[in-house]
C-alpha cells in the first residue's frame, strides 16, 4: 500500500484489519471486567503509514492536567477528535473536539467492529519515547458513557501497560504492540487504575488511539 498525497490508502481496505479469535476470547483481567488484547490487529505497513500520516497531520498538543493541586503541562502530547457535541473534561481541562479525518473514521468503524459498540470520539496521545508515559487513572469521567467499552489502538514502540485493582491492588500488565488493539468492557474503570509505564530503554515514539462513547447530554 503506497501512501500517494490525495490519496486516503485506508478507506474499504477491511483485510488491513485481523481478528484472532483466540485472543478475542481470552480475558486478561482476573475479576471484575474484562480486557481484550488484539495483537496485529492492523498489519506492519499500515501501521507504520498510519503512524507517519497521524504525526505530520494532527496537531499536537501538550496536555494540562491538576496535580496535587498543581498545573502541569505534560512532554505527552494530546489531540482530541470527535462529533462536534463532544466536549470533554479531561483532569480539570474543557476540550472541544476536532473533525473526524476520513483515515480516522475508517479506524474508528473497524474498532467499532472489534468491540461491538459504537463510539463517537477519540483521545489520540503521543509519546516521544519511553520518559513519555501516563499515571495510573480510570477513564471514568462524568462525560463517558459508562456502559461503553473503551478501545484503543497502539503504534510505534512497544510499551508496557497495567491495571491495578482499586481494592486489594491486585496488578496485571500486559505489553501494547505496534498495531495491536486493547478493548476494556465495563465495569473495568469502576474497579480497576490504569497505566502506562515508563520504560527509560525505549528511545522510539508511540502513538495510542482511544475511542471512546460520550454521553450526549448530560446535566
Ligand atoms: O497510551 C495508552 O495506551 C493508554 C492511554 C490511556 O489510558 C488514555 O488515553 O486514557
Ligand atoms: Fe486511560
Amino acid at each position: 500500500m503506497i501512501l500517494r498525497s490525495g490519496h486516503t490508502p485506508f478507506m474499504n481496505q477491511t483485510s488491513l484489519f485481523e481478528i484472532d479469535i483466540k485472543q478475542a476470547k481470552l480475558n486478561r483481567l482476573p475479576k471484575d471486567g474484562s480486557v481484550y488484547y488484539q495483537s496485529a490487529f492492523m498489519d506492519v505497513e499500515s501501521s507504520a503509514q498510519f503512524m507517519h500520516h497521524l504525526q505530520h497531520s494532527i496537531p499536537w498538543e501538550a496536555d494540562q492536567l491538576i496535580l496535587f493541586g498543581k498545573k502541569i503541562t505534560t512532554r505527552r502530547k494530546v489531540a482530541w477528535v470527535g462529533d462536534p457535541q463532544c466536549t470533554y473534561t479531561y483532569s480539570g481541562v474543557k476540550k472541544e473536539p476536532r473533525v473526524w479525518t476520513p483515515e480516522l473514521l475508517v479506524i474508528k468503524d473497524r474498532m467499532e467492529e472489534l468491540a461491538h459498540a459504537e463510539f463517537n470520539s477519540c483521545l489520540l496521545n503521543f509519546y516521544h519515547d519511553g520518559e513519555d508515559g501516563m499515571g495510573w487513572h480510570s477513564d471514568d469521567e462524568k462525560e463517558l458513557d459508562s456502559q461503553s467499552p473503551i478501545a484503543s489502538l497502539s503504534l510505534g514502540a512497544t510499551r508496557k501497560f497495567a491495571f491495578k485493582h482499586k481494592q486489594d491492588k491486585k496488578t496485571s500488565t500486559l505489553l501494547l504492540e505496534n498495531g495491536s488493539a486493547l478493548v476494556m468492557h465495563p465495569p473495568t474503570q469502576e474497579f480497576w487504575k490504569h497505566a502506562l509505564l515508563k520504560t527509560k530503554t525505549i528511545h522510539s515514539p508511540r502513538i495510542n488511539l482511544t475511542f471512546r462513547k460520550m454521553k450526549l447530554h448530560h446535566a
